[in-house]
């Protein structure tokens, strides 16, 4: 079951967002990082993949077009967790885990409770089980936010910036958990994300979003993060190292230009 998208474009009243996006592909059982600057369309290209945009152009499961799925049978294949997403509705951690949980899988209640559990100790959350939402840091909020995703199971898992709120800590956390479970469990994993280091630690491919809603490369982090590529994309000046007995470390030097062309106020 291979996430396939191909001559996708969106666009917002008459401006284009996306333009012809293509050649991009996820794999079950791996990581995939969406990179790119602000505004690059990340977001968007999620969001189209869930079926929450309007686009023209194809998203695909192996031969399937998701546009033949009804609503909630996308819903249900494929979910996107969005930014800042995390809920303060009047439930305690554990009531909201299990609650996304039975959206999507009416099983047996004992396995759904245990899911919860595996899954809040999974993302160091079991302290905060009966603590409400509303009582939670940000960081705790996001991991939730993340605890209520997994549990759903979807076969394409979409997180946006799921570590922007987390700790150092978490942040490996998180990601070396979403890469054993997207293993384990054979799913499809994409995560937009701006820490290019921990991108290129983490995944396995990388598809990389420029100026223009347009898709600049895709690949391997290897192939995808040249210093060239880097200059080009975020106008930045930066190292890029691979060392055979560490973490790849992408780091950044100097901003060469602005990136998306003249502001406004130079105008005046
Ligand atoms: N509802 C909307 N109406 C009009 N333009 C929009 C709307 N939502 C987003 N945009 C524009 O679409 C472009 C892509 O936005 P998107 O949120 O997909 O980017 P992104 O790559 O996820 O950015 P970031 O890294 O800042 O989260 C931006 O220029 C944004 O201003």
């Amino acid at each position: 079951m291979t996430l396939t998208v191909e001559a996708l474009s969106v666009r917002f009243g008459s401006t284009p967002i996306l333009r012809d996006v293509g050649g991009l592909r996820a794999q079950p059982g791996e990581l995939t990082a969406l990179i790119g600057p602000n505004g690059a369309g990340k977001s968007t290209l999620l969001r189209s993949i869930a079926g929450i945009e309007r686009y023209s152009g194809q998203v695909s499961l192996d031969e399937t077009l998701l546009d033949s799925f009804d609503i909630a049978e996308r819903a249900r294949h494929v979910y996107y967790l969005p930014q800042d997403s995390g809920t303060r509705a009047a439930l305690s951690v554990f009531e909201a885990v299990l609650l996304a949980r039975r959206t999507t899988h009416v099983s047996d209640r004992r396995h759904d409770l245990q899911r919860v559990r595996h899954t809040l100790q999974s993302l160091e959350l079991e302290a905060y089980a009966e603590r409400d939402l509303g009582q939670l840091s940000g960081g705790q909020r996001q991991r939730v936010a993340i605890a209520q995703a997994v549990v759903r199971e979807p076969r394409v898992l979409m997180l946006d910036e799921p570590t922007s709120a987390l700790d150092l800590h978490h942040q490996l956390q998180v990601l070396e958990w979403l890469v054993a479970m997207a293993r384990e469990r054979n799913m499809i994993v994409v995560i937009a994300i701006h820490d290019l280091s921990l991108a290129a630690r983490f995944s396995r491919h990388m598809w990389l979003m420029g100026n223009g809603g347009r898709v600049q490369a895709v690949g391997t982090p290897r192939e995808v993060l040249t210093e060239a590529r880097l200059r080009e994309v975020y106008a930045i000046h930066a190292h890029v190292d691979w060392p055979a007995d560490e973490p790849p470390r992408v780091t950044p030097l100097s901003a060469t230009r602005s990136l998306g062309g003249t502001s406004s106020w130079q105008n005046f």
